[in-house]
């Protein structure tokens, strides 16, 4: 039959007709029914590194960003540092001995790791593993040098996200005001800091952790997160 033999079907005036029977006439226009299947494939999981310079507000922004979105994994690190008060081990950390982190070097256990102010800071794989696999985004929280090494490691395959006080003398005073550092530890973290500021051309976003606006920060992480789910190109990562 040629397709002027075909007899013809017409639709029907939207006002004319009820929804199941303008469907009906459309599949059949189409030539095929219309799919129920999501357009876009779901995104793949994130992996989110969220680092900057000591004192900047990291562990505060995570805090914050644990409550309001509950379907990311928050890695936890394994340190040999000693537990600071009100501190809980393994919420805050894994808080383990020297020996026992090596030994965790050894057995390949670490996706990257540091000595830090004297301390170890390592994070376990197995862990991101697991929850990437049930379609969780991951959140890894690691200082600046950390965050050069995992560049290294996971390439463009994870979104890189820098905090930064507003200014120095605020990142020196939430140092001060914290009281968790010798004066001799102070002046450490404080020079790191001024060597780190120069690294933030290897991120992918900064965020502005300023003064009292600790909220302002968590929604723009927020806000990038939402945005790398929407990309076309998504970013893969393998562990
Ligand atoms: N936006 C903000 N406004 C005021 N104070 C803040 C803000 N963000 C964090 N702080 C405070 O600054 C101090 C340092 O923050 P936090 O411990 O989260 O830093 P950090 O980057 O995790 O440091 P470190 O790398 O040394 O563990 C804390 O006392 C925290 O409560």
């Amino acid at each position: 039959m040629s397709d002027s033999q075909k007899p013809k079907f017409t639709i029907p005036p939207p006002d004319k007709a009820s929804k199941p029977e303008m469907l009906r006439a459309l599949e059949f226009s189409m030539g095929s029914s219309f799919s129920t299947s999501p357009i876009c494939p779901p995104p793949n999981p994130l992996i989110i590194v969220i680092s900057g310079p000591s004192g900047v507000g990291k562990d505060a922004v995570i805090k914050k960003l644990r409550q309001v979105r509950e379907s990311l994994h928050f890695v936890v690190t394994a340190t040999s540092r000693p537990t600071r008060e009100g501190e809980v081990d393994g919420k805050d950390y894994y808080f383990v001995s020297e020996e026992e982190f090596l030994s965790m070097v050894e057995r390949n256990e670490l996706l990257e790791y540091a000595l830090l102010y004297g301390d170890y800071k390592g994070i376990p794989k197995r862990q991101i593993r697991e929850f990437m696999a049930k379609g969780h985004d991951i959140v890894l929280r690691v200082d600046v040098q950390g965050a050069e090494t995992l560049r290294k490691i996971l390439g463009t395959s994870a979104v890189f996200i820098y905090l930064v006080a507003e200014s120095e003398l605020e990142l020196v005073e939430r140092l001060i005001d914290r009281k968790t550092e010798t004066s001799e530890a102070l002046l450490v973290r404080i020079a790191t800091a001024r060597e780190e500021v120069k690294h933030v051309r290897d991120f992918d976003y900064v965020v502005v952790n300023g003064e009292g606006k600790l909220d302002n920060a968590v929604k723009l992480v927020e806000s990038i997160i939402d945005a790398e789910k929407a990309k076309v190109q998504q970013r893969r990562a393998v562990i």
